[in-house]
């Protein structure tokens, strides 16, 4: 190939580039926290692909901060234990023997395999648990169901977050991955903490510019599971409004959302992680592909 073809064969690759230009000149710098739900953590080319897109975020001058999920994969290694998987108000009831499986799938398994993923590409990915340098700490969650107390065990609340170390691996260029595990204030032990609330949290904790939600789902259905309609764009309080109709691990998610753009972090996004690169196409679309959260008074 001559000189001449080879420049007109690259040019519409300098026009990508120059497209996500406006993007990448608004979030230099910023802070974004994504969270990778264990739902979409389908295949491995799927998991390869988030890698580079998180690290393509990390040489575009962002700062990524990856927390993850693995409720399948908790539930396939208790399946394995003889322990039996029950879920009260989307949270999973966690006994003392059940604490121990969450722990080494999130923080032996899962958080293992990101953090190699994500260093094929270099020396980046740090993993640690809320637990470390006091990220995260929680005390005993007991939700109200029909009227009642419930006690689902060692399921934690969030009661405080320490940013210092996040932000010291972000000062030093890294990715922090973080396990949903958070120390306890009340005794020595730890608590299982959902993941889409722990990155809520941080999101928050951190400042961030955005939240990014990769699930399973397109984004977040307006009248899930009658009808596919994906709700693209909603203010606060439309969000708050709808929380009550919402089921299973949408309310987790949903609540985070409202949590984060009510505590200052810009935009909440629930995105199809089963789409390859989703993040990248985030950049590259100006309302995204899946659902939008913004705080009210942003055109609503
Ligand atoms: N309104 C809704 N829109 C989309 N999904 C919904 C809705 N309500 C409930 N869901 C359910 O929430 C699930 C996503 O939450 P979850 O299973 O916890 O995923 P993850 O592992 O990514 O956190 C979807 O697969 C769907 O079954
Ligand atoms: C308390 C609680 O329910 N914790 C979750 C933590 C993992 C998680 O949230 O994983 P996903 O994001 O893949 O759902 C659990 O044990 O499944």
């Amino acid at each position: 190939m001559s000189n001449t073809a080879r420049k007109h064969t690259a040019l519409p690759k300098a026009q990508i580039l120059i497209e996500a230009l406006p993007w990448l000149t608004r979030h230099h710098g910023k802070t974004v926290v994504i969270k990778f739900g264990g739902n979409a953590m389908i295949d491995d080319d799927l998991k390869a692909a988030f890698a580079q897109d998180v690290v393509f975020l990390r040489h575009a001058g962002l700062k990524p901060v990856v927390v993850h999920g693995g409720g399948p994969q908790i539930s396939a290694a208790l399946d394995r234990h003889g322990i039996v998987s029950e879920f009260k108000a989307g949270l999973r009831v966690t006994t003392e023997d059940a604490m121990d499986v969450v722990r080494m799938v999130l923080a032996g398994q899962v958080q293992r395999e990101l953090v190699g993923l994500l260093n094929q590409h270099g020396p980046f990915a740090v993993g640690m648990t809320g637990e470390d340098a006091h990220t995260i700490t929680a005390t005993k969650h007991q939700p109200v169901i029909g009227g009642e107390t419930v006690d689902i065990g060692r399921v934690g609340e969030i009661t405080a977050i320490d940013t210092g170390a996040i932000e010291a691996l972000l000062e030093d260029g890294r990715i922090p991955v973080i396990s949903s595990i958070a120390r306890s204030q009340d005794d020595g032990h730890v608590y299982n903490v959902n993941a889409d609330t722990a990155a809520a949290a941080l999101a928050a904790a951190l400042g961030a510019e955005t939240l990014m939600v990769l699930t399973d789902v397109e984004g977040l259905y307006e009248d899930w599971p009658n009808s596919d309609e994906v709700i693209s764009r909603l203010t606060a309080s439309q969000l708050e409004k709808l929380l009550p109709e919402l089921s299973s691990g949408m309310v987790p998610k949903m609540e985070g959302c409202l949590h984060a753009v009510r505590n200052g972090v810009t935009t909440a996004r629930v995105i199809d992680g089963r789409v390859q690169h989703s993040i990248l196409l985030e950049i590259f679309t100006d309302e995204g592909i899946g659902t939008m959260v913004v705080p009210d008074g942003q055109g609503d």
